[in-house]
Parts: structure tokens; C-alpha cells; sequence
């Protein structure tokens, strides 16, 4: 029975988190991703145009998946492409011996310029995992039935080194109880329904809740826009700026509290994760952590949301389920 835990390590702004990979015998930085399902890597194919400064996985430790290949999108409209090896991944500990590792051979522009990153390793359902001809495992459904209990867990924090765990829950990393909802598989995501928000002290609710999503690789946190909307009336400065996408507000403001209502509990967002980044560095204007979620179909609980409490992705049951708890 295997259980293991990595670290993830904040970048700047807490823009993604990082974590140790061992694939074949290179070591990478990946960025782990509820949001999506392929483990995929810059690598000895990648264009040094495009993996210039990026560690690379070299596949000569794998095995060709012969005319297996994988294309992604996300919802910022950055890709990857490339064809695909069975290797040996190792994380925390956790050993898959035979893991379909997705090799690069062409990048958009915005993971080339996030050097920091080699690779994203996707913890989402692998229903929507893009191999093709033959979709492929991640790596949690590749060693879940070796781990002591299906599960894993992300505790991120806000400019700190946080952890992901395989395979154990940690009661050290919670307080108080870990509240669980049932979880939609659809649409190949770790979704749920949010029961409502509220802002500030009082119970001022910013409106009924919604289907929303836990994704680890979104920096923010997207809600409906009447939520978004009526969060920021409370904020003097505030404002929707066209030219940025989205809200933003004063560096100096001290945002509201946020609180979310889920599975009738209420987990409270610290106003000051909302005061997000400067729009550029000496800026006194910061983008806002909530942002509308037009658009995309479904609010999104990125990091922004993840680093003020203690998630539990659990699979070990009949059907999947996500906990929260207070960190
Ligand atoms: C298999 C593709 C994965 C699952 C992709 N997932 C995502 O885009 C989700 N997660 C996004 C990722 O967490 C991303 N922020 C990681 C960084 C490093 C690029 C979003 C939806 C929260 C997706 O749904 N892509 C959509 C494109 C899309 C998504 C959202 C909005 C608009 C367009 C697609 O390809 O649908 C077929």
C-alpha cells in the first residue's frame, strides 16, 4: 500500500504551484492539475526554441505508445501537443511503473515563457485525458488501487510552500470537521454545487450558489458575474477594466472577507487573497482574486479559493466525492 506526499511550491503571486516529478531518470517541476488530465512534459523532442531554460523529460527511458499522440487546450487558450511513452513516474514516493507520459513536441508561447514550469501532470477524471487513438490514465487512476485509500489531498497556502498527499488524509493539516459533497463526473471535472456566497462580516449574500469546479491549475477564483459584481460594489476603487479582462482595485484597499457556503458549512476566503497582483510590477493597481465566470459554463474554485482550506479528492467509494475543511 503505497501513500506519499510532495511539496508545492508557490511561484510568484501564487500564480501555479509546483511540485518534484521523477519520470524515467530526470527529475521536473510540474504544475498538478484538477483541472485537466494529461501528464504531459517538456522533452529532448520539444523545439529549443520552445523548452529553452525548461527541464526535459528524455524519452529514451520509455517505451513508444506506437501512434498514440495527445493535443490540449485550456481555458486560457493555451496548448500542447505531442506523442507519447510509458515510463516510470515517481512522486512523493508513489511509484507508477508503467505511466503514459506525455512528451512535447510543440508548446504555445505562455508555457515557453513560464520557465519555471517543465509540465503540467493532470488530476482530473481520465475521461477527458487526450490521447488519442486509446485515451490514456492519470496518475492517480494509474496507482489508486495500489494506494492505501483512494484518495488524494491539496493544501495549498498563500506564499508558502503547501502539499499535495497520495493515497492518506493528514489530520495535522485541518481543523474542525471535513465537510464532503458529491461530485459530477460529466464533464470529466472534480465539479460540484456551491451553496452560496456572502461577503464581509455580515451575512450580506452576494447571491445563490452554483456548479463550480475545484481546478488547482487556475490562479483564481471565477463566480457568477452578479456575485463578482455585487463582491466589488463593497470596495471603493473598484473596477471593471475592458482593456485588463476583469476587475480590478487599489493596491492599498483591504478587501472583504469572502465566504462560500458549501455542503451547509461556510469556508471564509481572507479578504487579502483578493488583493491579487500589481497589473504589473510597481503598479498601485492589483487585478482582483474574483473574477466573473462568464462564458466558461461553470464557476471555477482555483487557488485562489484552494490555499484557505484543506481539500480532500476522494475516489474511494462508489462514486467520488470532495471534502473540505478549514485549514
Ligand atoms: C481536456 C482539456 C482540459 C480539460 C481543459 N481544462 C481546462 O481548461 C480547465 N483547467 C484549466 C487549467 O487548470 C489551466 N489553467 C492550466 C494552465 C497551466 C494552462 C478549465 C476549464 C478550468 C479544457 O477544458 N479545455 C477546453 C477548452 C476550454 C476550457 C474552458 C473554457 C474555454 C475553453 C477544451 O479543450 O474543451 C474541449
Amino acid at each position: 500500500c503505497q501513500t506519499g506526499e510532495v511539496a508545492a511550491d508557490p511561484q510568484l503571486y501564487d500564480q501555479s504551484y509546483l511540485s518534484p516529478v521523477t519520470i524515467g531518470n530526470s527529475e521536473l517541476m510540474l504544475d498538478f492539475d484538477t483541472g485537466s488530465a494529461d501528464l504531459w512534459c517538456f522533452s529532448t523532442e520539444s523545439p529549443a526554441a520552445q523548452s529553452a531554460g525548461h527541464g526535459l523529460y528524455n524519452p529514451s527511458t520509455g517505451t513508444e505508445l506506437d501512434g498514440a499522440f495527445w493535443d490540449i487546450t485550456y481555458g486560457d487558450q493555451s496548448a500542447a501537443s505531442g506523442n507519447v511513452f510509458a515510463d516510470k513516474v515517481v512522486v512523493g514516493g508513489v511509484t507508477a511503473t508503467k505511466q503514459a507520459v506525455e512528451a512535447a513536441t510543440s508548446v504555445s508561447y505562455e508555457f515557453t515563457e513560464d520557465v519555471a514550469s517543465d509540465g503540467l501532470l493532470g488530476l482530473a477524471f481520465s475521461s477527458i485525458n487526450t490521447i488519442l487513438p486509446q485515451p490514456q490514465t492519470t496518475f492517480f487512476d494509474t496507482v489508486r488501487n495500489s494506494l492505501a485509500k483512494a484518495v488524494f489531498t491539496v493544501d495549498l497556502k498563500k506564499g508558502a510552500a503547501g502539499s499535495y498527499t497520495f493515497g492518506y488524509i493528514d489530520s495535522s493539516k485541518y481543523s474542525g470537521a471535513i465537510t464532503y459533497v458529491p461530485v459530477n463526473t460529466a464533464n470529466g471535472f472534480w465539479q460540484f454545487t456551491a451553496d452560496g456566497y456572502s461577503a464581509g462580516g455580515s451575512d450580506s449574500s452576494t447571491g445563490r450558489g452554483g456548479v463550480a469546479i475545484a481546478d488547482t491549475g487556475t490562479s483564481l477564483l471565477y463566480l457568477p458575474a452578479s456575485v463578482a459584481k455585487a463582491y466589488y460594489s463593497g470596495i471603493q476603487g473598484a473596477t471593471f477594466d475592458f482593456r485588463q479582462g476583469g476587475y480590478t482595485i487599489p493596491c492599498s484597499a483591504t478587501p472583504p472577507d469572502f465566504n462560500v457556503a458549501i455542503g451547509g458549512k461556510t469556508f471564509t476566503v481572507p479578504g487579502s487573497y483578493i488583493n491579487y497582483a500589481p497589473l504589473r510590477a510597481g503598479s498601485s493597481t492589483c487585478f482582483g482574486g474574483i473574477q466573473a465566470d462568464t462564458g466558461i459554463g461553470f464557476s471555477i474554485f482555483g487557488d485562489v479559493f484552494l490555499k484557505a482550506v484543506y481539500a480532500v479528492f476522494d475516489d474511494s467509494g462508489s462514486s467520488p466525492r470532495l471534502g473540505f475543511a478549514a485549514q
